[in-house]
């Protein structure tokens, strides 16, 4: 039996950075963001469906989605980003489940799932229990403008388009508070670890 913990967070507030320490602890991490990448590359019906909904200048030169653009729409235009959400979270979703069930069948006894809409999408019902990656909104958005090289105004949009992060927090099994340094989320994660006998 291989023990399923999601993970998630908002926007931001460091799933990535907790999913790369589970992954330097040797447990497998299924990314949605990776998945949803997979389900657009060129010659998909994902990447075709979106080009037909979207149009042609969606496309970059050689062929790949063009995120940026994409993003840009979407996360400005709350009906556009339903429209989006309606052509691939079913093909994301698939492209999760294949993923986990791979490593469940390698015998992995812990199997943890990025997944950045993990509440939006209703994915608590297909995990054992639910990890938040926990900043206070005021730090979340400055990562963010950082990260992204975004001006305040998008970013709060950006953020806004998912539950919120005390939402978020509220609902989960476990919290990890990102706040401080990444040393300090280490030790939270390879204290979980330990204490539940995975490390
Ligand atoms: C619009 C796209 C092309 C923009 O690409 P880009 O490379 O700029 O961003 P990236 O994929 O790295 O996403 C960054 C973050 O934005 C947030 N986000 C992405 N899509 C959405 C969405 N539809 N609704 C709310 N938040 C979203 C997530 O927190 C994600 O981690 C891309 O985000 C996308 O394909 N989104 C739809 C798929 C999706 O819902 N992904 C979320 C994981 S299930
Ligand atoms: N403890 C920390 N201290 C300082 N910076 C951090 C810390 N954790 C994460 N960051 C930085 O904050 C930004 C967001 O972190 P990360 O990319 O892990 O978030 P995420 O939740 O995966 O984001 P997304 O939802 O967009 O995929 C990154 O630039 C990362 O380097």
């Amino acid at each position: 039996m291989s023990y399923i913990l999601g993970l998630t967070g908002s926007i931001a507030t460091g799933k990535s950075t907790v999913a790369k320490l589970f992954l330097s602890a040797g447990i497998p991490v299924v990314d949605a963001d990776l998945g949803a990448r997979a389900v657009v590359l060129p010659g998909t019906p994902g990447l075709a469906e979106i080009i037909r909904h979207f149009g042609t200048a969606y496309l970059l030169p050689d062929g790949t989605l063009d995120r940026k653009r994409l993003g840009a729409l979407i996360f400005s235009d709350e009906e556009k980003r339903a429209e989006l959400d309606a052509l691939i979270h079913e093909r994301i979703r698939e492209w999760i489940h294949a993923e986990k069930a791979r490593y469940i069948a390698a015998g992995h006894r812990l199997v943890v799932l990025d997944i950045p809409l993990l509440y939006e999408g209703g994915y608590q019902q297909s995990c054992d229990a639910v990890m938040v990656v926990y900043v206070p909104e005021e730090l979340q958005l400055q990562r963010l403008m950082i990260r992204n090289h975004l001006d305040e105004k998008e970013a709060k949009r950006r953020i806004s388009s998912q539950l919120s992060i005390e939402k978020k927090k509220k609902l989960a099994d476990f919290v990890i508070d990102n706040s401080g340094t990444i040393a300090e989320t280490g030790k939270q994660v390879s204290d979980w670890l330990r204490k539940y006998g995975y490390a």
